[in-house]
């Protein structure tokens, strides 16, 4: 199988080209590939395939071979790539998702090499049978206290596409991430799990972030995580609606914007390009 490795801020996917190569089964091979001893070393597989609703298709499957909806750097990456290798000629691109059909509009180098990716991520859903969550189903979850381990913490939840739990601390990055991170991942109130974001405010614009990932653990940045701590932070009253975002592995600018979109913008980088038996 002929692969691509590619990172967006340090979150890093093994990206196969599915215009070219077959795969019959992804979710073994995302398990496989991302071993960081045994195999390439990811977080996980994305597939970019044909779409017939839009320029390109992304498929995504974390470390652990469970697939979500949605992968805002991994987005990114798909689209830097369908650019660079010639799949699309323009730079204002549709791929569709399991979060529906996303627009990208694309940044180049003077090499005519993308650089910079900015998604038209959609609608926050905020109810928690969109997230999803137990509970009443039209219902909110802002700032609502949820008891891990004898420690109150306060939620804010949404769903970017794939569901996020954002909980503000005080000192990110001394929290013990690994300690709470599965605990709420699994926690009987998110039915599909939850990816969770833990992250102290620096100021009205400017936020710090680590992630816990379903299905993945820590990783250096989460896109569709980014947006959710953007959407959380302005629901909260904690930030304003435009923020940097100062992810483990670099930066995100999101805005949530008057239109009640929410875009991210933020670097797509190749790595290196190979070949495995599977
Ligand atoms: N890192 C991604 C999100 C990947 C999927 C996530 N672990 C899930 O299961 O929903 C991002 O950049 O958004």
């Amino acid at each position: 199988m002929k692969f691509t490795k590619m990172h967006g801020a340090g979150n890093d996917y093994v990206y196969v080209n599915c215009f070219s190569e077959r795969v019959d089964n992804p979710a073994d091979v995302a398990i496989k590939v991302s071993n960081r001893n045994f195999g390439i070393g990811s977080d996980g597989l994305i597939l970019i395939m044909p779409s017939d609703k839009a320029d390109v298709r992304m498929r995504m499957f974390n470390s652990d071979g469970s697939e979500s909806e949605m992968c805002g750097n991994g987005i990114r990456c798909v689209a830097k790539y369908a650019y660079d290798h010639g799949i699309v000629g323009k730079k204002e691109i549709s791929a569709e998702t399991g979060a529906g059909i996303l627009t990208l509009q694309l940044f180049t180098n003077e090499a005519n090499k993308v650089e910079k990716v900015r998604v038209n991520m959609g609608r926050p859903r905020l109810t928690r049978s969109e997230i999803p969550m137990t509970g009443e189903a039209g219902a909110k979850v802002i700032n609502e206290p949820l008891n891990i381990l004898h420690t109150t913490f306060h939620i804010t939840c949404a769903s970017m596409g794939n569901p996020h739990c954002v909980i503000f601390v005080d000192d990110v990055e001394n929290f013990q991430v690994e300690k709470y991170g599965p605990i709420i991942e699994n926690h009987e109130i998110f039915p599909r799990r939850t990816n969770v974001e833990f992250v102290q405010i620096i100021s009205r614009t400017e936020v710090r972030q680590r992630t816990w990932e379903r299905g993945a653990g820590e990783t250096l940045a989460c896109g569709t995580g980014a947006s959710a701590v953007c959407v959380a932070g302005a629901l909260n009253g904690l930030t304003e609606k435009k923020i940097l975002n100062h992810l483990s592995g670099g930066d995100l600018e999101l805005e949530w914007a008057e239109d009640g979109f929410l875009y991210m913008t933020g670097p797509a980088v190749e790595v290196f390009s190979g070949e495995i038996e599977i």
